[in-house]
């Protein structure tokens, strides 16, 4: 039988996000679908604009998670897409990283991990050579903190000592890797999951001497398709997209899933490198938070079908029933160790594995405690055996 229900879905989002969001075509489909998508005033308290079915959010700060909280007592059989505890976690590039990845790779001929970094909360430290002397220059400093302010984007590749003097703590100093200069952005929705290539930072030449000691940049992969003058670059860039391969599916899936159990989030995406210079070896670089999805080809279905299944009352109790098997699967793997890396067994094929990505419990006190943390590996990177084997935090 139809169901002639009308619902209702509540957004809350900047001038900015909800320009390029609440698309015409996405309001229109949505109604065909009998989902009203209805704008939240925020001049006005959000509890007295209810009911919702469903609420969608991008906003950050006290107030808004007090009245998050007001809305959760009051209608408490509304879906509250994100949970601000959940979304924070993304805010700050330590923690972003070190959220616990369950993931339950079927047959997978990839490994992945994080790049190696370290965070530096003051001046005193980073003029410290000890602080950052486990790091292969170049390195890219980022802001700890990534709220979505412009701040917050403006990042440095760092090619040399000279290159940290001028930087402003609380940083994170992460270690550049060499990966083609495509990176693969992962968008997830619910269930679903959509890799696109964008393009990236260019390789650094070992060995190339750069006038500079530093170049600053921002949001260099938020550009969808080449948006420079120069036709030849333009077509160099493309050919460049073009030629890149894509990351397994099942990978890239499994990948996903793992995070979205890991953080409780169901609209994020995330940034994957390829090392150059290690076979189908992926690095996560950064997690976001209801990106732009208006970039996904096809965004407009992939968002009705998520909202759909997220009112229709049928599908909210599935959605929560997965999550829990996903995470009682990992738990369910007690003989597998504590952290694994995901890789191919002599015959190509991986059992089904459970792997984890991110530090201890144990590390996430000590980063808490010390003025820099490392994350100790005699690689590029920090994966799931580098855990096993060593201490995730260098106290330095
Ligand atoms: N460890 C790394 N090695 C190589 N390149 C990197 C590394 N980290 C970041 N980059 C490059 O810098 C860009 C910006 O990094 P990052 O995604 O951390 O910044 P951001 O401001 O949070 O990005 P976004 O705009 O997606 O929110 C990446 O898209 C990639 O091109
Ligand atoms: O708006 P855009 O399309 O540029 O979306 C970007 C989004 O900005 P917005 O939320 O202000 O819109 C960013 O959010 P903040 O970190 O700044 O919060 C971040 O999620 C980027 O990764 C998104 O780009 P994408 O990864 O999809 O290419």
């Amino acid at each position: 039988m139809a169901d002639s229900r009308r619902y209702r879905v509540g957004y809350a989002l900047l001038p900015k996000k909800q320009q390029s969001f609440i698309q015409d075509s996405l309001v229109s489909l949505c109604r065909d679908r009998g989902i009203d998508l209805v704008p939240i005033d925020l001049r006005r308290p959000l509890i007295d604009q209810g009911p919702f079915d469903c609420l969608l959010h991008k906003l950050y700060g006290d107030d808004w998670s007090r009245q998050l909280d007001d809305f959760r007592r009051y209608y408490p059989d509304a879906t509250v897409i994100d949970s601000p505890e959940s979304i924070s976690r993304l805010h700050n590039r330590i923690s972003m990283l070190q959220v616990r990845i369950h993931v339950v790779v079927s047959v997978v001929a990839a490994r992945f991990g994080i790049p190696k970094q370290i965070v530096i909360y003051d001046k005193e430290t980073l003029s410290d050579s000890r602080s950052w002397d486990l790091l292969k220059f170049p390195v890219i400093a980022k802001p700890l903190i990534a709220d979505g302010s412009a701040k917050s984007h403006k990042m440095s590749l760092i090619f040399n000592h000279d290159g940290l003097d001028k930087l402003k703590p609380p940083i994170v100093l992460q270690e550049f890797v060499n990966h083609g200069g495509v990176i693969f952005k992962v968008y997830v929705v619910g269930d679903y999951v959509q890799c696109v290539k964008r393009k990236s930072l260019p390789d650094v030449i070992p060995g190339s001497i750069s006038s500079e000691s530093s170049m600053p940049f921002s949001q260099v992969s938020n550009i969808t398709t080449p948006q420079r003058n120069n036709d030849d670059d333009d077509d160099d860039d493309m050919m460049q997209l073009d030629g890149t391969e894509m990351p397994p599916q099942s990978f890239v899936v499994d990948l996903a899933r793992g995070l979205r159990s890991a953080t409780k989030l169901h609209l994020f995406n995330f940034d994957v490198i390829r090392d150059s210079t290690r076979e189908n070896k992926y690095l996560v670089i950064d997690i976001n938070y209801f990106p732009g999805y208006a970039k996904m080809p096809g965004y407009e279905r992939v968002l009705i079908d998520f909202l759909w299944d997220v009112v229709s009352e049928r599908k909210r109790t599935t959605v929560d029933q997965m999550a829990v098997a996903a995470v009682t699967t990992t738990a369910a793997g007690g003989n597998r160790p504590a952290a694994a890396a995901v890789g191919v067994e002599e015959n190509g094929v991986s059992p089904r594995q459970q792997v984890m990505l991110g530090c201890e419990d144990e590390a996430v006190r000590n980063i808490a405690v010390t003025n820099s943390g490392c994350s100790t590996s005699t690689d590029n990177c920090i994966d799931g055996e580098d855990q096993k084997e060593k201490s995730p935090i260098l106290q330095v």
